[in-house]
This record gives structure tokens, sequence and C-alpha cells, in this order.
């Protein structure tokens, strides 16, 4: 088992962080968290309302920096980035999937899918070309230039997704992405994110729903902004989610 952990590269590190939010009081969002992610895994984080799910997805798509501890992506420690390098993991490693769907109302599928690559490509027709493919991929082929307005929560959700995956990320982050959508447009979404997942892109997700995280090979549960437990689901058998000391966590499966 250890064999395999050392041979498994990894896509995200995280060592004793902690986030300290004052307000009126101060509140430890993020006390203490060490995890390890394996390139292609898939994850998802669970845990009642204020227990640090966002604040750790956040932290670790470099949205928000930590106080204390260390968090790597990719093999670059983020704390040790300039604001400008951060900025640029964040845009080209990591994707985004939020609750909201949080896309421009102006702008049509593909502009919306396109507007992450301005950065990246300075060939306009090149950008497009990359947007039309994406929403394919993502189901949506016939929808390219309808507006957000124009298109169902399922079909904005699949838009978001492919606005993720417009500078080719190694991470998805998704928070509560299904929690807007009716069960079956939600079973959808978390098929594609199963499909991305397959194809190598590592994933990790928040959700309160149990069924949403029965999509992942790994729960990770927090209490009070601490890992409470983790668990293996399925037939997840390379240890994908290491705590502190990078050993198995549970019985990862070598003999399920
Ligand atoms: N910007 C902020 N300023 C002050 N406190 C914050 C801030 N963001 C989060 N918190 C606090 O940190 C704690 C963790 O919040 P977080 O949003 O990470 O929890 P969560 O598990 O994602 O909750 P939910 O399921 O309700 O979205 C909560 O007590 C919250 O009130």
């Amino acid at each position: 088992m250890a064999q395999k952990l050392e041979s498994t590269s990894v896509a995200v590190v995280a060592e004793d962080v902690r986030r300290t939010y004052f307000l009126a009081e101060p509140v430890d969002a993020v006390d203490g968290i060490s995890l390890s992610l394996a390139d292609g895994s898939f994850t998802a984080v669970m845990g009642p309302s204020g227990s640090g799910k966002s604040t750790l997805l956040n932290l670790i798509g470099c949205l928000d920096t930590s106080d204390e501890g260390r968090i790597e992506v990719g093999g670059r420690a983020v704390a040790a980035l300039s604001d400008a390098e951060r900025a640029r993991l964040r845009g080209t490693a990591i994707g985004f999937v939020f609750q909201t769907f949080d896309l421009l109302s102006r702008l049509t599928a593909a502009e919306n899918v396109a507007l992450p690559m301005v950065f990246h490509d300075s060939v306009r027709e090149n950008r497009d070309q990359r947007a039309r493919t994406l929403l394919e991929r993502v189901g949506l082929g016939d929808r390219i230039e309808h507006r957000p307005s124009e298109l169902s929560g399922g079909q904005r959700q699949r838009v978001a997704i492919a606005r993720a995956l417009a500078n080719d990320p190694t991470l998805l982050l998704a928070d509560e992405p299904t929690g807007n959508l009716d069960t079956e447009t939600g079973a959808e979404i978390m098929d594609l994110l199963v499909d991305l997942n397959r194809q190598g892109t590592t994933i990790l997700l928040v959700t309160h729903e149990r069924t949403i995280a029965e999509y992942a090979d790994h729960v990770v549960h927090l209490l009070d902004g601490r890992i409470e437990s983790l668990e293996h689901l399925g037939d997840a058998r390379d240890v994908a989610v290491a705590t502190d000391d990078r050993s198995p966590i549970a019985e990862g499966g070598d003999d399920r």
C-alpha cells in the first residue's frame, strides 16, 4: 500500500492549514486540516453548515490565503507565489464551478466559455473554436449562441463547467454544483463530472447531500473546521486521500 502511495502523483497537499475569520469574535473556519489528493482522484467534502467546506475549497483554489500551514497545488507551494503567479495558477491549473453558475448574462454560452482564455490565447478564432468544442463536450453543441436566460439551470451549469475547463485545468473545484438543480438534472451534472474525472481531471467537490457525495471515490467529513473522518467508496482502490502522515486512512481497497 505504501508503495502505491509513493508512486501516485499528488494534485493537492494541505498541511495543517488554518484560516480564522475575525468579526465579532474569531471563528476558526479551517482549524488544522491536512490532506493529500492524488492526481485523478474524485473527492467530496461533506459536513454541516459552517463546518468549513467552502473555506477549505477557496484556500485550495487560491481564492483565499491561509493564516497558517502549507498548501501545494500541482507541486507548487501557493504561499510562496506572488499575487500574479497565484492568479496565473488559479487561471490555468484550476477550474471552478459554483452553485450559482456565475455566468455573465449579456454574453452567449460560447462567449462565457471563451472569456477565461483571453489571457492565454490572443487569437480570437482559436478561442471561439475551443469554446465550441468544450460546449459540445458538455452536450451543448446546439446552444452555443444562447444567453444564460435562454438556458435551463442544468444547461447553465454545463456552460459553467465548459468555462471551468477553458484553460484545461488539472484540478476542478466544485462548490455545491447541483445545489440549484432538481434531482434529475443534478444527476446529469454529476455524470458529466464523473466523465471528466475518468478523463483525468482531479475533482474536489463540496456538497451537503450524501447522494451527490456518493459519485466521488472518497469523502472527507468535516466538523468545526477539522477532518472528522475519511471514507473510501465503491471500488476506490488507490489511496487517493491521506491525512497528515500520508498514511492510508482506511482499509483502502487492496483487499476489497
Ligand atoms: N468571509 C467570512 N467572514 C467571516 N466569517 C466567515 C467568512 N466566511 C466564512 N465564515 C465563517 O467560517 C465558518 C465556515 O464557513 P464555510 O462557508 O466554510 O462553511 P460551509 O461548511 O461551507 O457552510 P455551508 O454548508 O453553510 O455553505 C462559518 O462559521 C462561517 O460563518
